[in-house]
């Protein structure tokens, strides 16, 4: 950090929008982040020594070999029809958890879309009933229920949902630019699930079959006359797969709907849900469909953030044959809520979280253009950019349509098929030349602003050599800061302290090699509602980064952090947790990354000391005080003393009770640990109503997440 890094820090966390609110990242336990320290790892088994196996030499058929091992060609299985699919799910849905669980939503879905995409339907509901039974339904083609002319006695719909690499997505015929190409996915979905029944429209008649976990249950009935066409997709999924109690979630469900009806204009989507599946905002009904596409979901997403310039959006088909790109892109100074930018890309309208191709392609495109325009105008510093700089603060959506795309994976989280680059560079390389040179204005912001992201990862990456260099000299540091002196983070520990008096017992207590304490003097900002500004005027704030070796923000690194661990030691009363709830706000505003990756605790000093004679205890609470007075003290005159503030403690007493690392408990600070969890907590925490915000805090009055000794 520069000798004027003061006034830059904070320049890029997200304002808070709506009125103040006080504690917040009030993370739920999350029994995944329990620490190594705490549950140590089984000890190595030592190496086994190496089993006697019969030698060749010895052996002159291998019969015996055969015999002694139990390994011969009757070992070797062929799983027939479904059964790989129950045996090894992972191979097909990427696992057996929540994601595998919703994946299997996503399948039944992309066929639907690709009926749509194909222009034969165009309208698509779905529905989770209160039995937690999901249906999908298009009102396309139907899938062909006629005699499959390779299996004899089977119909088409039959081969479908039993026969893996059955499809008609296979030669383009039938679909020109499908989500679907391996022939798979509606046949795992019958194979995961415990029930699932079909019903489909056409050709006059409405047709049903039934399976479960992937047998058929009877022959094609041909149930009545019908002038409808369509789909109906009815499952369960099957407990024994996904585990006891394994349900779709409605919000994420509805997510995957939304994101589909964005990518393509040409359908509606009906979304209907049982009430009593419902635990959050997710709504019981509703109709989407958006004729603006991708630049109405980034409107959307961006809501009312800043940004460096109007989106940069469209949409260009390939002249002549099948292929088509249409993307959304704007530049926020501040970031999208906790992250910098991100990109959200799909190809035949299947998400592709992992990226790929098309990714690749947006971000050359992107590059290339801006270094173009720069040549044409002069300015040289163009030359620095490089797609890192376009894309970090970039919010970004990006969908092609290719013929015979490749995926990694039957779950397709990366494209990978090389036209997605070819085709995405090439489409959008003239609307973006025009879109620049059409507003000259605009265009030199936008320059102007990835630019300055090119120095400043340049100027990052050379502060960081210096540091290295000097990484014996002392840093600039806090005066107020008592620091330890382990030169390496290793093992260290920053203890965060309530005022001068709390912070000299602190410092008597403490262990100089391995824990700094930094007291905070002046009362710290309502951090939730504080404007950057303020934040950036607020001392105790700065000082803390500085203490911390951390730029907050955008330009937070990790790797910067000085300590392996950040302890907030406040004092056992409602203004201490006070003060802790607006430093954890502060972390997770500011740094989030620290409690991500569980890096944030909180120290837990008693609150009661009782004593009787020679024997005496601490206690943390009015509960803990009660339950050693009925337990240890049963029947004792004691004698109670409350400890008014840290500050009041004997150095001896706060090492022992709440510093010392052989006796203490620390509570680790978590967030919740799902992508949708922390998204549905961003939006609560961060976003403009209010009085979501208000009940979700209420509901989350509380910090101490994981109790444990380290
Ligand atoms: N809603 C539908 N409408 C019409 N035909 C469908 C529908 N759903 C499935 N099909 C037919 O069933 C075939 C098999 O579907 P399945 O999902 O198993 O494989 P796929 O879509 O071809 O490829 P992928 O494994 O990549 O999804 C499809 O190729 C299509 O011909
Ligand atoms: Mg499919
Ligand atoms: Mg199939």
């Amino acid at each position: 950090m520069g000798p004027n890094a003061a006034p830059s820090l904070f320049d890029d966390i997200p304002e808070p929008q709506g009125p103040a609110a006080t504690p917040a990242a009030i993370p739920t336990a999350d029994p995944a982040l329990t620490p190594q320290a705490a549950a140590p790892r089984p000890a190595l088994t030592p190496e086994p020594a190496p089993a006697p196996v019969a030698r060749p030499a010895d052996v002159p058929s291998s019969a015996p070999l055969a015999a002694a091992t139990g390994y011969s060609a009757s070992s070797i299985e062929v799983l027939e029809g479904l059964e790989p699919v129950r045996k090894r799910p992972g191979m097909y849905i990427g696992g057996t958890d929540e994601r595998a669980l919703h994946h299997l939503f996503a399948e039944v879905l992309d066929n639907a879309m690709d009926e749509a995409v194909a222009r034969h339907a165009k309208q698509i509901r779905v529905d989770l009933d209160a039995d937690g039974f999901l249906s999908v339904f298009d009102d396309g083609r139907g899938i062909p229920v006629d005699p499959h002319p390779k299996h004899p006695g089977k119909s088409a719909l039959e081969v479908v949902m039993t026969v893996l690499h059955s499809g008609g997505k296979f030669s383009g015929k039938a679909y020109e630019t499908s989500g679907g190409l391996h022939g798979v996915g509606v046949s795992v979905v019958n194979a995961l699930s415990d029930r699932l029944d079909v019903t489909v429209w056409r050709d006059g008649f409405e047709w049903k079959q039934s399976f479960s976990k992937g047998h058929v249950l009877g022959p094609i009935q041909q149930v009545q006359p019908s002038k409808k066409r369509g789909t109906l997709i009815r499952f369960h999924p099957d407990e024994e797969i996904f585990g006891v109690g394994a349900a779709f979630k409605p919000a994420r469900l509805f997510r995957m709907a939304r994101s589909k009806a964005y990518l393509f204009r040409g359908v509606e989507i009906k979304w209907t849900c049982a009430q009593e599946r419902i635990t959050d905002a997710t709504p019981t009904s509703a109709t989407l469909h958006f004729p603006g596409g991708l630049a109405d979901a980034l409107t959307e997403r961006i809501g009312e953030l800043e940004t460096v310039t109007p989106a940069f959006a469209g949409r260009v088909e390939r002249k002549g044959e099948a292929g088509a790109v249409e993307w959304a892109v704007s530049w926020s100074p501040i970031g999208f809520g906790e992250a910098d930018g991100f990109v959200s890309s799909y190809c035949n309208t299947v998400s592709t979280p992992d990226g790929g191709t098309h990714e690749a392609g947006f971000r050359a495109a992107l590059v290339k253009g801006l270094k173009a325009y720069g040549e044409l105008t002069n300015e040289k510093r163009a030359g620095l950019i490089t797609a890192e700089d376009v894309i970090a603060n970039a919010g970004a959506m990006i969908s092609v349509f290719i013929r015979n795309p490749e995926f990694q994976g039957q779950t397709k989280d990366r494209l990978s098929s090389p036209e997605g680059a070819r085709l995405v560079e090439q489409l959008m390389r003239d609307p973006l030349d025009h879109w620049l040179t059409e507003s000259p204005k605009q265009a030199n912001t936008l320059l102007g602003f990835v630019i300055e992201r090119a120095e400043d990862r340049l100027k990052r990456r050379k502060d960081k050599e210096v540091q290295r260099a000097a990484a014996t000299r002392k840093l600039r540091l806090p005066g107020k800061l008592s620091d330890c002196s382990r030169q390496s983070a290793e093992g260290t520990e920053l203890f965060i302290v309530e005022g001068d008096s709390a912070g000299g017992s602190a410092k008597q207590a403490r262990d100089r090699t391995t824990q700094a304490i930094l007291p905070l003097r002046g009362k710290i900002l309502n951090v939730a509602s504080a404007t950057a500004d303020k934040l950036r005027a607020n001392v105790e704030l700065s000082d803390l980064a500085l203490a911390l070796g951390v730029q907050p923000g955008s330009r937070f690194n990790i790797e910067d952090l000085r300590y392996e661990r950040i302890v907030i030691m406040t004092d056992a009363d409602v203004d201490g947790a006070h003060i802790a709830a607006l430093l954890i706000t502060f972390f997770y505003r500011a740094m989030p990354e620290t409690i991500r990756q569980g890096r944030l605790f909180m120290a837990l000093p008693p609150l009661y000391r009782i004593s009787a004679g020679p024997l005496s205890e601490y206690a943390r609470d009015d509960a803990h005080r009660d339950e050693l007075l009925a337990t240890v003290f049963k029947g004792k005159k004691v004698e109670i003393g409350r400890f008014k503030g840290l500050g009041e403690m004997m150095a001896s007493q706060l090492k022992e009770t709440t510093m010392d690392p052989k006796k203490r408990t620390l509570a680790r600070v978590t967030v919740p640990a799902s992508e949708d969890e922390i998204e549905d907590l961003v939006e609560r925490l961060m976003g403009k109503k209010a009085e979501e915000r208000y009940r979700f805090i209420q509901d989350n009055a509380r910090f101490v997440v994981d109790e444990l000794d380290v």
